[in-house]
């Protein structure tokens, strides 16, 4: 990695910026594909999926006995694995579902709050460059949770494991189709896909940019969750190994991801681009990883308090904060997807089955994004009850409020009732 020593503050938004494709070069590819679904439906994605995934698609669904047999096609160590996984991120996330509180706001007058799962939700499993049927779980476990009624999957692979996930978390209806095909079925509906009210999932660039194409047509969508990216601050307690490890995990996901690595201690970053060296080699995806690396810095900073400006700007979808007094620091970062504390926490227990959602905000979307919840899967509805002393102590209130707006009907609606009362 480039070791960029002592950057000035105002050299930083360059040098963190990511290494993505001009947005609206993407969009351009990607708003015909769009077009295309809308107005041809199922043989639009039949075209599509044979132009950019070299697949003839007989049927555009999974087939009933593919999701039964999926579980015959896994061994044992990986079916323990996925389950395991899923009771981890299922205890994590089944704490996020919150109790309706009746709230007395002024005598006789309470409102609450009740959640409600989205009917219909439409999850993307990327499947591109690698099976991420992780992905399955940390969507459809919230999904599950929230009580969305209708759970649609899409993906480009047909990995078993995949399936297998999709049929643990209670998936209505699988789809093989991927990339800004699959965002535009499910945004659009066709013959085979149904139509959906929230589309979840991370992907590629063409997977992000259909999103937020989509996101403009009235279908909501969970956030710009892109390339993967992971920064690391480390200090001399690191080991390096350790890190050049957690910089390579997200680095293999795609020439595109983006790693950092911030430090005061120039031995550390020398260190740890040694260790990259030797472990890149030996990984299958090494030429991704290798391209992604290319793009990635290490930056060399003065101070901590520095370091901690410099990790807020960025924004990073992961954190890792491989330093002494790591949980400490981790109170000043205000912008981040996901923080990992210490030199035993590597982002891939996150990615796979600590519990916590591994779908977060990358590119910087981290500064007013969360990454999936079960709120994420969850609408909440307000209600309201007034008792008769209620609408006499709270009507006064609303009738000068709604007369100081010039809105006299709203201000009659109390009134009305009021001088009924007398
Ligand atoms: N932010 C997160 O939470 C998170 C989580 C997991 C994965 N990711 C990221 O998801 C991404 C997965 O990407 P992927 O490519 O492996 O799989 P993907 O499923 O997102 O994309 C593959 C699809 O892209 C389409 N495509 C490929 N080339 C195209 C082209 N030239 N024009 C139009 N469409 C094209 C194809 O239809 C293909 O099916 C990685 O970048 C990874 O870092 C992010
Ligand atoms: N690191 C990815 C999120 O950016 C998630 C993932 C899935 N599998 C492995 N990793
Ligand atoms: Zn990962």
């Amino acid at each position: 990695m480039k070791i960029i020593a002592f950057p000035e503050r105002g050299q930083w938004a360059n040098l963190l910026a990511r290494p993505v494709q001009d947005s609206r070069e993407i969009e351009e590819k990607v708003a015909p594909i769009l077009a295309d679904v809308k107005n041809k439906g199922d043989q639009a994605i039949r075209e599509l999926a044979f132009k950019f995934d070299k697949v003839t698609l007989d049927s555009l669904a999974f087939p009933a006995e593919a999701m039964e047999r999926a579980a015959d096609l896994l061994d044992d160590t990986l079916k323990d694995a996925i389950q395991q996984a899923y009771r981890n991120i299922r205890t994590f996330h089944s704490k996020q579902l919150q109790a309706v509180g009746k709230i007395e706001t002024m005598p006789g007058v309470t409102c609450w709050r009740k959640s409600v799962g989205i009917e219909k939700v439409g999850i993307y499993i990327p499947g591109g460059t690698a099976p991420l049927f992780s992905t399955v779980l940390m969507l459809g476990v919230p999904a599950q949770l929230a009580g969305c009624r209708e759970v649609i999957l899409c993906t480009p692979s047909d990995h078993p494991a995949i399936l297998y996930a999709a049929k643990l978390v209670g998936v209505t209806k699988a789809f093989r189709i991927g990339g800004a095909q699959a965002i535009a079925a499910m945004a659009y509906g066709t013959e085979t896909v149904p139509k959906v009210y929230k589309i979840f999932g991370p992907g590629n660039q063409y997977v992000t940019s259909a999103k937020m194409l989509v996101s403009k047509e009235g279908v909501a969508i969970d956030m710009p969750a892109g390339p993967s990216e992971v920064a690391v601050y480390a200090d001399d307690t690191a080991v390096p190994s350790f890190v050049a490890a957690d910089l390579l995990s997200q680095a293999e996901h795609g020439a595109d991801s983006q790693v950092l690595l911030v430090s005061t201690s120039k031995k550390l970053l020398s260190a740890v681009n040694l260790a990259l060296v030797g472990q890149m080699d030996r990984l299958p995806r090494k030429d991704l990883a290798a391209r992604a690396i290319e793009n990635s810095k290490a930056i060399l900073v003065e101070s901590e308090t520095d370091v901690i400006d410099l990790l807020n700007e960025y924004a990073a979808e992961h954190l890792i904060l491989s330093v002494a007094n790591a949980e400490k620091i981790s109170e000043k970062i205000i912008n981040a997807g996901s923080i990992f504390l210490g030199n035993y926490t590597p982002e891939s227990c996150g990615d796979y089955a600590s519990g916590t959602n591994h779908t977060l905000p990358t590119n910087g979307h981290a500064r007013a994004y969360s990454g999936v919840s079960v709120d994420s899967f969850v609408k909440k509805i307000t209600v309201q009850s007034i008792t008769v002393q209620g609408l006499r102590n709270l009507g006064p209130v609303v009738e000068a409020m709604a007369e100081a707006e010039s809105l006299d009907a709203h201000r009659n609606a109390v009134s009305i009732r009021l001088k009924s009362l007398e």
